[in-house]
């Protein structure tokens, strides 16, 4: 039988019942088909892609049109897997028409289910009113990596009482929008245990502790795929890709250096005689 699609439904009823919700970021076709193998509940296609795929120093340079691109390669491989495409830096910040053509470009041609939408009470009525729309929005603060020149860093959020509070109204205002889950990015683990405590819709953390009703990561760093950035301690590695992906390519370059790939048996034949004048050889009798 053909696995069940997640939906948000199932995710609300997934955080009911105490059964934790897994996610992970993926960016293209390969990443996304190996992920909804490994059985993952939900696919982010996050704009950390400004980061671990460009290579840029945040995710701010991050482009609607890219997020398109990759959101495209990452539903054409999945069909059980909720795909959440991610909105880039000011493009729900305008007017709320601007907004709503920007949402429904990343998921009419980029075909993701719902989007993701960094901020808390001061995007509130962005997300009701995309609520309204039709749209499925996931809500995400904390650490909000398109605000990282405003916070002064990627530190963890919540630390004093004021900074706590603020997060628990925000978190409840998006619940109150409409918001069908909420990332919690580098939030206190105190903090992250209250927060789902009292909110109904899931909370999915990311360096926020063990409490959360799911738990998201970036692919290149479970995996150890490159990742730029320094280790994070909120990071488990389950796999060294980098380092298989290194070694086989060394390989590769040595066999070629030495000529030890390709041999005949990676070579095509025919019958033909090149010997002959067709190919440039001597005709008889001259
Ligand atoms: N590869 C990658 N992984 C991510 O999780 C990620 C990205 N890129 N890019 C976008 C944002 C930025 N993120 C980050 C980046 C750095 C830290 C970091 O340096 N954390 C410190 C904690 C700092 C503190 O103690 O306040 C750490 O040691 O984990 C955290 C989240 C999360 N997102
Ligand atoms: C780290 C996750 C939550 C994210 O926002 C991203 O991948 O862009």
């Amino acid at each position: 039988m053909e696995p069940k699609s997640m939906s948000t439904i199932r995710m609300k009823k997934m955080k009911a019942d105490g059964v934790p919700i897994s996610v992970i970021t993926a960016y293209d076709y390969p990443s996304a088909k190996l992920a909804e193998e490994a059985g993952v509940d939900v696919i982010l296609v996050g704009d950390s892609l400004g980061n671990v795929v460009q290579g840029q120093q945040s995710t701010l340079p991050v482009t609607l049109d890219e997020m398109i691109y990759h959101t495209k390669m990452v539903t054409r491989a999945v069909t059980a897997p909720f795909v959440v495409g991610d909105m880039p830096f000011m493009t729900y910040h305008g007017s709320l028409d601007q907004t709503l053509r920007n949402i429904g470009r990343l998921m009419r041609e980029g075909l993701c289910k719902a989007v993701k939408m960094e901020g808390g009470a001061e995007i509130a009525h962005t997300v009701e009113a995309s609520v309204q729309a039709g749209v499925p929005v996931m809500g995400h603060i904390g650490l909000t990596p398109q605000s990282v020149y405003q916070i002064g860093g990627y530190r963890v959020q919540g630390k004093t009482n004021e900074q706590a509070r603020k997060l628990l109204d925000d978190a409840k205002a998006l619940e109150q929008a409409g918001a069908f889950a909420i990332v919690l990015e580098l939030t206190t683990d105190e903090l992250s245990e209250q927060i789902t405590k009292q909110l109904s819709i899931p909370t999915i953390g990311i360096g926020a502790g063990p409490h959360c009703d799911g738990q998201v990561l970036v692919f290149h760093d479970l995996l150890q795929y490159a990742s730029p950035v320094f280790p994070k301690k909120f990071v488990k590695a389950y796999a060294n890709i980098g380092d298989a992906i290194r070694t086989g390519i060394a390989a590769y370059v040595k066999d070629v250096k030495t000529r030890s790939f390709p041999t005949q048996e990676h070579a095509f034949h025919a019958d033909l005689d090149m010997s002959g004048p067709l190919y440039g050889g001597k005709s008889e009798g001259q």
